[in-house]
């Protein structure tokens, strides 16, 4: 079975959330089941693309709209991945310091026409073409309606719907650079008067997935508009709960954290970690620390957290970390608190790899106060070391913890209020002063099992029902 993921993130080779690391991860899981899986991605200028080479395998040009643009395919000269990927090179377009930026429209198309050209050249073609969030949205349209792809519409398209709240709308002013296809087919890209990439992979992809089984579910309700459109597809629409790679996020072996631990050694692992991280951010190591560490956004109620910070810290015996970036005012109200809460809280505006892994080992608690969580890995990671994750449920934190109160191992509440996280906090410091409970539950999260083995299969029977 021939599987071509194609998307715009890949861990270790470019990373901003949760897309990276399942697309970092499924294709080695799908691997070990026999498949032969891989990835196009586009080539970045960062520095996973600084420290290796590549060699070129094909070289050609796209038309988009009235521009000629040069573009190669590209592969690791020394293969270090459990899987190949092939990046589309296309400079001054796509091979920018960033991921994401204003630029996105023509980059993406660009990105989608080169995979597809190239695609059609290739004697040995994918069986199955598996696209990921809404910068590969028109790859389903475009191989069932571009004339010029028409060689690859036998080829089933799956899209993982890993964020529906980003859909990639354009104008109508870029419609000449979509390959010419049959005018009449251009309600399948139309979604309210505009060009809606998301909308036309749900009209188009032979199957729909999302990241979990709950948040299926809850897109019928609020999808950012596209609620109708996912009612009516729901026939070929189905949630798979996402893994974690249990071979990048293992305390026992993780070369980021400061002393690495096992189950029986947990109580001795996490203290080193915890201590490492209090003398860094100068935070009192005989509290409980609570952290957070993700997109400074709404969907995940980050918001709120500077109020709710403020309030625990007056009143309660806690300490704080934050590891984040997003929007300026959040982050601005963050670092104002720094000064009054010192001792107590600190935050890290920006993105780092290796303090996220220290965090995940040394926090107590995890907090994830989601408006909307597609899945979230952050809390199947705080799991794996030993961290009770405290979560609004919704979405796929719905679908992976139960509450202490329900026989469970985690901290839930059900709205995105301050009261209510403030309260699931204090629930969290009131588990942690029964030291007994609080110890067993550390080794009792870290023995559930969500590494990718199960949902990697469940993609392979996915691809296998299709006929
Ligand atoms: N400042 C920072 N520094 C270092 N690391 C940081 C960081 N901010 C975030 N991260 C890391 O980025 C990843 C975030 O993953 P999530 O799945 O929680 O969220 P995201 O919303 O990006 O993903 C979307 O796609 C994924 C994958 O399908 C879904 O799980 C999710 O619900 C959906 O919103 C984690 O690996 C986390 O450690």
């Amino acid at each position: 079975m021939k599987i071509m993921h194609v998307s715009a993130e890949c861990y270790p080779i470019a990373k901003v959330g949760g897309l990276a690391d399942v697309v970092g991860a499924l294709p080695k899981y799908q691997n070990q089941l026999g498949a032969t899986s891989n990835v196009v991605m586009p080539l970045y200028d960062n520095a996973f693309t600084r420290k290796h080479e590549f060699n070129s395998v094909y070289e050609s040009q796209i038309s988009l709209g009235n521009d000629e643009i040069t573009y190669s395919v590209l592969k690791l000269a020394k293969s270090v991945l459990d899987f190949e990927v092939y990046f589309i090179d296309i400079k001054g377009l796509l091979f920018k310091d960033y991921v994401y930026s204003a630029d996105d429209t023509d980059r993406f198309l660009a990105f989608q026409i080169a995979t597809l050209d190239w695609i059609l050249t290739l004697s040995d073609k994918p069986e199955f073409i598996h696209c990921h969030d809404h910068h590969t949205g028109l790859i389903p349209f475009m191989t069932q309606e571009c004339y010029k792809y028409e060689t690859l519409n036998k080829i089933p398209i799956i899209t993982t719907i890993h964020n529906a709240q980003y859909q990639g709308w354009m104008t109508y002013d870029h419609l000449f650079k979509i390959p010419e296809f049959n005018i009449e087919k251009i309600g399948l890209l139309d979604w309210n008067g505009v060009i809606n990439p998301l909308a036309s992979a749900i009209k188009c992809a032979w199957r729909i997935t999302t990241v979990s089984p709950s948040y299926m579910e809850e897109l019928k309700s609020e999808a950012n508009g596209l609620e109708s459109l996912l009612s009516q597809e729901s026939a070929k629409a189905i949630g798979i709960l996402n893994g974690i790679d249990s071979g990048v996020w293992n305390p026992e072996t993780d070369n980021y954290i400061v002393e690495n631990y096992k189950i029986s050694t947990v109580e001795k692992g996490k203290k080193s970690n915890k201590k490492w991280l209090c003398s860094e951010f100068n935070l009192d190591e005989s509290k409980p620390l609570f952290a957070f560490i993700g997109r400074l956004v709404g969907e995940k109620g980050a918001e709120l957290l500077p109020e709710v910070f403020s309030k625990v810290l007056e009143t309660n015996d806690v300490s704080i970390l934050l590891l984040g970036s997003g929007f300026k005012d959040t982050e601005a109200k963050l670092l104002a608190l720094k000064a009054k809460y010192e001792g107590s809280y600190n935050t890290f505006i920006g993105y780092d790899e290796k303090l996220s892994h220290i965090i995940y080992a040394g926090a107590d608690f995890l907090l994830m106060p989601s408006r909307v969580e597609p899945c979230g890995l952050n809390q199947m990671y705080s799991l794996r070391y030993g961290t009770v994750p405290v979560v609004r449920s919704i979405g796929g934190l719905k679908d992976t913890i139960i509450d202490i109160e329900d026989n469970g191992f985690g901290i839930c509440h059900d709205s995105v209020t301050i009261d209510d996280i403030v309260t699931a906090i204090k629930k969290a410091s009131n588990f942690y002063n029964n030291k007994l409970a609080f110890k067993k539950n550390r080794k009792r999260i870290m023995s559930i099992d969500h590494s990718w083995e199960v949902s990697a299969n469940a993609y392979i029977n996915l691809y296998k029902s299709i006929n």
